[in-house]
């Protein structure tokens, strides 16, 4: 019987041998998709700077891997940042985003000096200033722009538009007050602009728009007050592979276009082109994650459906029920069977909308046999919660048919420990 192989690794004894569901990640893939942005990025373009974004899937492990392949890390709560410090991360690659950092953040990352903070409001942009004095600690930062353009994803993870939460509008008012403030204080220093406009995006049209726009900001803010930019943090969003329709590009489909169009941009306003940082965080882990689950009960309502029960569900992949995922699986115990019939993948939580995947086609589907979702390397274990006081899955690496434990499966004390 012929089973799935995912980095070389043989997925049903992984299941064995660790449980299930579990998170398998590939460090081959992660490590490919660093070299790729090395190769046609980094090496390609100089001033330039590829940064992970963690939110995507962070552990300490994954933090050790991004800071061997010598990128940067864009951190998103104090959380991720605490991450990054335990495995001593290099504070100045770090780039400290968020719509409403606190106090306690704001310190933290004075103290520990990353090396980009992106001030999203004044309430920031002054909480910063005092914090950055306190400490007698300057503080480099970019200040986040909502571009104004639309970019053709789910309205839960578009963020470019002007009504949007993040960041300060496109307002030439609103923008010069905010330069005119950050120069003010004696501890900020202002580098330049960062704009992130969405994530699974399958095109590049939305990037060169904001481009074009972003460029004209620092053109008028030049002319105007006499602001130079200096960096221009781009944001990720590139998208991946998760169904039929979905696909990934290379990388150079998305950054080729954003450099082409500022190196144009810059040329037609007499500007010194900025230093280009990019934020990819799906694109690099994305693919790199597959979850196992083992099947246990299966339903056939005759001539209606079959549901197929697996051990996990929405607590460990909340993105079905959150935004409408849809997901490729294999049976990996059965992968010399053919796929003759339709299921419906059922999550074990105790709500209807727990579906992990409406139709799958299947072999012959029995209890017991262990189902492979694939792509879920990105905003599963980053997103998974304890819903049902279900524990969170184990993670374990695979590189070369090789395997290690990097996240424990948690147990029902690890559900309670905190609770007096
Ligand atoms: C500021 C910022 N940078 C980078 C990312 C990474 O996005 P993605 O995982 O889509 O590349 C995000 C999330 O969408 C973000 O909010
Ligand atoms: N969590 C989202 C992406 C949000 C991106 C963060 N800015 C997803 O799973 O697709």
């Amino acid at each position: 019987m012929a089973n799935f192989l995912f980095s070389n690794t043989d997925t049903v004894k992984l299941a064995e041998k660790y449980g299930t569901p579990l998170y398998v990640v590939s460090e081959d893939i992660i490590v490919e998709r660093c070299n790729e942005i090395k190769r046609d990025f980094t090496e390609r373009h100089k001033n330039t700077m590829a940064v992970y974004a963690s939110k995507a899937f962070l552990t300490k492990e994954m933090a050790r891997i991004i800071k061997r392949e010598g990128l940067g890390m864009d951190v998103v709560s104090g959380g991720e940042l605490y991450t990054a410090i335990k495995v001593d991360f290099p504070m100045e690659k770090i780039v400290f985003h968020g719509n409403n950092k606190t106090l306690n953040e704001i310190e933290m990352a004075v103290k520990h000096n990353v090396g980009r903070i992106v001030v999203d409001n004044f309430y920031e942009l002054d909480l910063l200033g005092k914090v950055a004095k306190k400490y007698k600690k300057k503080a480099n930062i970019l200040f986040r722009i909502t571009p104004g353009v639309d970019s053709h994803t789910h309205k839960y993870i578009r963020t470019g538009q002007i009504d949007s939460k993040f960041g300060i509008p496109l307002n030439e008012n609103i923008i010069h007050k905010a330069i005119l403030k950050a120069m003010e204080l004696e501890y900020v220093e202002l580098k330049g602009f960062h704009f992130h406009i969405g994530s699974q995006l399958q095109e590049n049209e939305t990037h060169v728009k904001a481009i074009k726009i972003i460029a004209s900001l620092m053109n008028e803010v030049k002319n105007d007050i006499g602001f130079i930019t200096k960096e221009l943090n781009t944001g990720g969003g590139y998208g991946i592979h998760y169904n039929g329709n979905e696909h990934r590009k290379p990388l150079r489909y998305f950054t080729d276009a954003i450099m082409e169009e500022l190196e144009k941009e810059c040329e037609k306003y007499n500007l010194e082109r900025p230093k280009v940082i990019i934020e990819p965080g799906r694109w690099i882990v994305g693919e790199a994650g597959i979850t196992l689950y083992t099947i246990g009960s299966i339903k056939n309502i005759p001539g209606i459906r079959t549901y197929v029960g697996i051990d996990g569900g929405m607590p460990d992949n909340p993105r079905p029920s959150l935004y409408n995922a849809k997901y490729e699986a294999l049976v990996a115990n059965k992968m010399d069977e053919e796929p003759k019939n339709i299921v419906t993948v059922a999550g074990k939580c105790c709500e209807s909308g727990d579906i992990l995947i409406w139709d799958l086609k299947v072999p012959y589907i029995e209890s017991g046999d262990i189902l492979a979702v694939l792509s879920t390397g990105a905003y599963n274990y980053s997103m998974a919660s304890n819903y049902n006081r279900i524990p969170r899955p184990a993670v374990v690496m695979v590189s070369n048919g090789k395997d290690r434990l990097i996240v424990k499966r948690e147990t029902y004390d690890d559900i309670i420990k905190n609770e007096i």
